[in-house]
């Protein structure tokens, strides 16, 4: 029923919210020596979670040797509010910054927010009216000699009541329309700017945690968004009903006004504890939803999977079990708020009948009127009800929503996409790993690159082959700076690859990755994937030299639009050369691009492959499995648990009898000579033969080996 700011310190007594907390305020700004510790005690707590956020952002970064210093401490802003907030230590400071953050995202909607604020004025001063005008009401009725203030005849109170009435009704519309527009306008922006926060993440980080960027983006975003303007709206409201509505009371019976307050100091304890418990359960359930999304999101986007194992009952029991658990925190938040709007109600019944009994002997006593207790009584009623909407627990509910918003939105990414020299794109120069050590973030015990030390010369193509899991994907993580390697460096042309813009520095680079992913369009549009400038003639250009053939025979040809998966694996990888060709990039890394290739098609990406490798223009980095595409390459290079164990040509590399590519190729072959496919590549050297030219059943087995 009331509204309670806290103390900072466990301990000092809770207040009540509206016009006294002014002056509670007041007190706190001008800090006593006695309450200096605690102050003292404040700050240390700000400081000491400063550090702690740090060091987490350094061993986030450890990785990243040219990552910025960190920046010295900011000196803590005490604000008053800072004081009020739930819990100690770098818990109220983020509470803090996340209030003092939703505020500013109000900041843009002033203007109508203004206007909300001056229409909801009208409204609650006509709503105010109605206890004091019943009230007059009765007594009229009720006394021998009625008489209407300012001599107005029953008719023309009537009236002006129903205009009053009627503009309180307009005031009111036109606030909520308003306060809702505003609000769903902050939530937009707020989205618009996670979703612009959370895409300039590092891969890991969002890959770790999807469902929890998704549930901010939507869940937290529109919770904080109903924060500001519902509860500034709300509280606006409340302030003006409690401070009118306890005026008057206080004007028709202080006495009965004083025995009203006794209700706000037990109230208070309790919205203070409800407040801070709704704001713990409030994240809770927030990182709950983001688990369940996450999995929800997982089984859907691999429903073909699903399907086919027939996984549906594990899947669906997966998530039941997130279901659950998000019920479970919604259950105990029912509780409370049951236990907590249950004993507000009946401490408010329980006073409105203790004024009903002290009111009662007063108007027999004729101290008061029939009428001035039934307009005690409504305004009891009013500023009971009018504080209740806005209780302590939903701004907690907001500044907790607003903790997680605010810290994605705050967290400076590990390699951040708008740092470094941007790269001419016609630089040409060597790529080098230099000793390079490798561990991914998530999975620091596991060393995938160990000292490695490679040299690409520009337009040179390299193989990379290797067992699986040897570490070949990820020389070409490191290459586009998804990570940055742990020890060591990777240069191009004599720089370190980190000084470079990340985007820029992508920009010069063409990739083909293991399993394309095109996204919801044309097939026009797919290819010129974030390539805005180029023309249908180019694209119609890239499509020819990786051979999409298969794009004209369709009726709609490049406007025909596609979805994630309504191509074959071979045609999506064609079209995934083609967006790369389309860059003309300086680097191309290949990421087993002929693996789903059928016989016709890799011989045919193999030709557009083998072009860009003759015209000597491009350096190229290829992960490759298929004997076919290894042969092209100039240079093989064999991945070995993180090291490079061989290096030579093709040729080079077969003619060692004891060599590790030839029993990885002599693997292949006996498998494919099992169970693999055969078609012909004419100029494939087999292991039997590597001097002379081989003959077509050799090859025939060599060319379909898969690593
Ligand atoms: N995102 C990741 N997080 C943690 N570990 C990873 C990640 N990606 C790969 N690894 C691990 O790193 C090691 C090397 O993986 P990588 O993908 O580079 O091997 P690969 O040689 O390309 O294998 P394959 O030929 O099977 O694709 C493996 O042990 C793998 O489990």
């Amino acid at each position: 029923m009331f509204l309670s700011a806290r103390c900072p310190y466990r301990g000092l007594k809770a207040l009540p919210f509206g016009s006294r907390s002014l002056s509670v305020q007041a007190t706190l700004r001008g800090t006593t020596p006695a309450l200096r510790p605690l102050v003292q005690y404040a700050r240390t707590a700000q400081l000491q979670a400063y550090y702690q956020r740090q060091l987490s952002t350094h061993q986030d970064s450890a990785n990243s040797p040219n990552s910025t210093p960190a920046k010295p401490p900011p000196t803590p802003k005490r604000s008053i509010l800072s004081r009020f907030l739930p819990s100690t230590g770098g818990d109220a400071t983020k509470s803090a910054s996340s209030f003092r953050s939703i505020v500013a995202l109000a900041k843009p909607e002033k203007r109508p927010l203004g206007i909300a604020i001056g229409l909801l004025l009208i409204s609650s001063s006509v709503s105010m009216t109605i206890p004091l005008t019943v009230g007059k009401l009765i007594d009229y009725f009720t006394s021998p000699t009625p008489q209407i203030p300012l001599e107005l005849s029953i008719g023309q109170a009537s009236a002006i009541l129903l205009a009053m009435f009627t503009v309180g009704a307009c005031a009111n519309a036109g606030r909520a329309m308003l306060m809702r527009t505003s609000g769903q306008r902050i939530v937009a922006r707020l989205r618009e700017k996670t979703y612009a926060a959370a895409i300039r993440q590092e891969v890991e980080f969002v890959e770790r945690g999807e469902g929890d960027v998704i549930s901010r983006l939507s869940v937290d975003s529109s919770i904080v968004g109903e924060s500001v303007t519902q509860n500034l709206s709300d509280g606006l409201r409340s302030i003006i009903m409690a401070s009118v509505g306890l005026g008057a009371m206080f004007y028709i019976s202080p006495q009965l006004t004083v025995l009203m307050l006794a209700v706000v100091p037990p109230v208070s304890l309790g919205a203070v504890f409800y407040g801070r418990y709704l704001k713990r359960l409030s994240n809770k359930t927030q990182e709950a939803l983001g688990d369940m999304t996450k999995v929800a999101q997982e089984s859907l986007s691999a429903l073909r999977t699903v399907q086919a194992y027939n996984a549906l009952p594990y899947e669906q029991s997966k998530f039941n079990e997130r279901a659950q658990h998000v019920f479970e925190l919604a259950k105990k938040e029912a509780i409370a708020s049951g236990i907590f709007f249950g004993s507000t109600g009946w401490s408010g019944n329980v006073t409105l009948l203790a004024l009903l009994g002290y009111g009662g002997t007063l108007v027999s006593s004729g101290a008061i009127s029939v009428g001035d207790l039934t307009s005690l009584l409504l305004y009891t009623v009013y500023v009971g009800g009018g504080l209740q909407t806005l209780t302590y627990s939903s701004i907690m509910r907001g500044i907790g929503a607003g903790v997680r918003i605010f810290d994605l939105l705050e967290r400076q990414p590990v390699i951040d996409p708008s740092a470094g020299v941007p790269v001419d794109s016609s630089r040409r120069g060597p790529i080098r790993f230099e000793s390079v050590t490798f561990q991914y973030p998530s999975r620091r015990e596991v060393t995938v690159l160990k000292d490695l030390d490679l040299e690409i010369k520009p337009g040179e193509s390299v193989a990379l082959v290797g067992g699986s899991g040897s570490g070949k994907s990820s020389v070409n993580s490191l290459l586009l700076r998804y990570y940055d390697p742990v020890k060591g460096k990777v240069t191009y042309d004599g720089q370190d690859i980190r000084e470079f813009n990340p985007a820029s520095w992508r920009s010069i680079i063409g990739v083909v990755p293991q399993d394309p992913v095109l996204f919801t369009g044309t097939i026009a549009s797919n290819i010129a994937y974030g390539n805005d400038t180029a023309t249908r003639e180019e694209i119609e250009y890239a499509a020819r030299q990786a051979n999409c053939e298969f794009i004209w025979g369709m009726p709609k040809g490049f406007d025909t639009e596609i979805g994630r998966l309504s191509l074959s694996g071979g045609q999506r990888q064609r079209l995934a050369i083609a967006r790369a060709l389309l860059k003309r990039p300086a680097i191309l890394a290949l990421d087993e691009a002929t693996s789903a290739l059928d016989a016709t098609s890799e011989h045919r990406v193999n030709d557009a492959i083998e072009k860009i490798l003759q015209s000597r223009q491009t350096t190229c980095l290829i992960v490759a499995h298929r004997l076919s595409t290894i042969a092209r390459a100039e240079r093989i290079i064999v991945l070995e648990d993180g090291h490079i164990t061989e290096s030579g040509t093709y040729r080079q590399l077969l003619r060692q009898q004891d060599s590790r590519f030839r029993s990885l190729m002599a693997a292949q072959l006996n498998a494919a000579d099992t169970d693999g496919p055969v078609f012909i590549e004419k100029d494939t050297p087999s292991l039997e033969d590597t001097t002379e030219q081989p003959s077509e059943s050799q090859t025939q087995k060599s060319s379909d080996a898969v690593l």
